[in-house]
C-alpha cells in the first residue's frame, strides 16, 4: 500500500526521549501518540535487555515502532541506531510507511551525547534527519537519590532542551521546589514543565529546534511555552545556591557590550579543545564590533556551529555565553571571557 508522504527533500525532525528507569518516558510517549495533534510518528524503541517489554506497552496506533534490544543506544547499538534511520527513511521514501517524525526513546542508562552526535556525525543521517530537540523526564519522587547515584541522569539533565517532571504529586510543594532549583542550576536552558494528567501541551515538546541557531539562551528567553518555576527562585539564585554540588552544572559568562572577534574565537576554540568532552550544551549570542548582526553559536561537546542571526537594532548589545557541563573551571573560564571584552 503507497502512503503519501511529504517530499523526501525535507528533513524528518527527531525527537530524543530520554529519562533514567522508571522515570515515566514510555508513559509519556504513550500521551503524545494518543493525542489528537495530526502528526505521523514513527518510534524507535532501545531496551537494554534481550526483550522490548516497552514497546509491549505501547499503545499501537504509532505508524511504525522499530525495537532496538540487546545493548543500549549510547554505546554497543549506536551503528544499529543509524542503520535504522537509514532503513527507516528508504521505506518512507519508497511508499511503505509513512510518518512525519521520529520519537527515540532511550534507555534509562543512555547517555544521550553519543545518540545526538550520530546525526551529525553520519551524512547521510544529516541530510536527511533535523534532530529537533531532546526530552528528558525527571522522578520527583526518585531523582534526588538517583542523582547522587546515577552520573548519566545528570547527563540526562544536562543535555534536555526541555524537562518534564513526572510523578510531582508524590512529592511535598516545598521538595518540589528545591527539586525545580537544582534542575534550574544544572541546566538553565530547558523550560520545565510538571506532567499532569489531562491535555499534553504537544507544543512544549514538538518543533523546538532546540539545535538550530538561534537567539533563544536561556528557558525564560525560549518563546515557545511559560516557564514552570520554583516560587522561591530570586535575581542571582539561578547560577548560585549551595545545597548540592552536582558534577554537571551551568555557567554564564555575560559582558554589556561587544566581544572582540579574534578574541573570542580562540577563547571559544580553546574552550572546545580543553573541555569539549566535558561540554555537553553550550550557547553563545554575541555582540561583534562593526557588526549589526548578532553572533549566535551552540554546540555538543566538539561539535559547533555558528552563523549571524537578527540585527541589534534596539536590542541592548551585550555577550553572553552558557555552558552546562561537568566540573567546568568557573575561574579558568572567566578570566578567558574577560580577556575578550570590548570596555564600553
Ligand atoms: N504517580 C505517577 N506515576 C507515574 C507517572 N509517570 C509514570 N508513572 C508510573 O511510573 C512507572 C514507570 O513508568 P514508565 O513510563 O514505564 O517509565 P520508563 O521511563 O519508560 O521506564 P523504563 O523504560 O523502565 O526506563 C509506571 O508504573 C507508570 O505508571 C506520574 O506522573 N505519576
Amino acid at each position: 500500500m503507497q502512503h503519501p508522504n511529504p517530499s523526501p527533500a525535507v528533513p524528518v525532525p527527531v525527537t530524543v526521549l530520554t529519562g533514567f528507569l522508571g522515570a515515566g518516558k514510555t508513559t509519556l510517549l504513550n500521551r503524545i501518540l494518543t493525542t489528537a495533534h495530526g502528526h505521523r510518528i514513527a518510534v524507535i524503541e532501545n531496551e537494554f535487555g534481550p526483550v522490548n517489554i516497552d514497546s509491549e506497552l505501547l499503545v499501537q496506533q504509532s505508524a511504525e515502532v522499530v525495537e532496538m534490544t540487546n545493548g543500549c543506544l549510547c554505546c554497543t547499538v549506536r551503528g544499529d541506531l543509524a542503520r535504522n534511520l537509514v532503513d527507516l527513511k528508504a521505506r518512507r521514501d519508497a511508499g511503505e510507511l509513512a510518518f512525519d517524525r521520529i520519537v527515540i526513546e532511550t534507555t534509562g542508562l543512555a547517555d544521550p551525547g553519543p545518540v545526538i552526535q550520530t546525526f551529525f556525525a553520519e551524512p547521510e543521517l544529516a541530510d536527511a534527519y533535523l534532530l529537533d530537540a531532546v526530552l528528558t523526564v525527571v522522578d520527583a519522587v526518585h531523582v534526588a537519590r538517583q542523582l547522587d547515584e546515577h552520573p548519566v541522569l545528570l547527563k540526562q539533565i544536562g543535555f534536555a532542551d526541555r524537562l518534564l517532571v513526572s510523578k510531582g504529586e508524590g512529592i511535598a510543594a516545598e521538595a518540589l521546589d528545591a527539586l525545580l532549583e537544582r534542575l534550574v542550576r544544572i541546566n538553565p536552558r530547558a523550560p520545565i514543565r510538571q506532567l499532569v494528567a489531562g491535555e499534553l501541551d504537544i507544543g512544549f515538546l514538538l518543533d523546538i529546534r532546540g539545535f538550530n541557531l538561534n537567539e533563544n539562551l536561556l528557558a525564560e528567553e525560549a518563546p515557545a511555552a511559560p516557564r514552570f518555576r520554583p516560587a522561591a527562585q530570586g535575581g542571582g539564585k539561578l547560577f548560585g545556591g549551595t545545597a548540592h554540588s552536582d558534577e554537571i552544572g551551568s555557567l554564564l559568562l555575560e559582558h554589556a557590550g561587544d566581544v572582540d572577534l579574534d578574541r573570542i574565537g580562540v577563547f571559544v576554540q580553546g574552550l572546545l579543545d580543553r573541555h569539549g568532552d566535558d561540554l555537553l550544551r553550550y550557547k553563545g549570542v554575541l555582540a561583534i564590533p562593526d557588526q549589526a548582526n548578532k553572533l549566535v553559536f551552540q554546540g555538543v561537546h566538539r561539535l559547533a556551529g555558528f552563523d549571524y542571526g537578527a540585527e541589534w537594532n534596539d536590542d541592548a548589545r551585550r555577550s553572553r555565553i552558557v555552558l552546562i557541563g561537568r566540573r567546568l573551571p568557573e575561574a579558568e573560564l572567566r578570566a578567558g571571557f574577560a580577556d575578550c571584552v570590548i570596555a564600553a
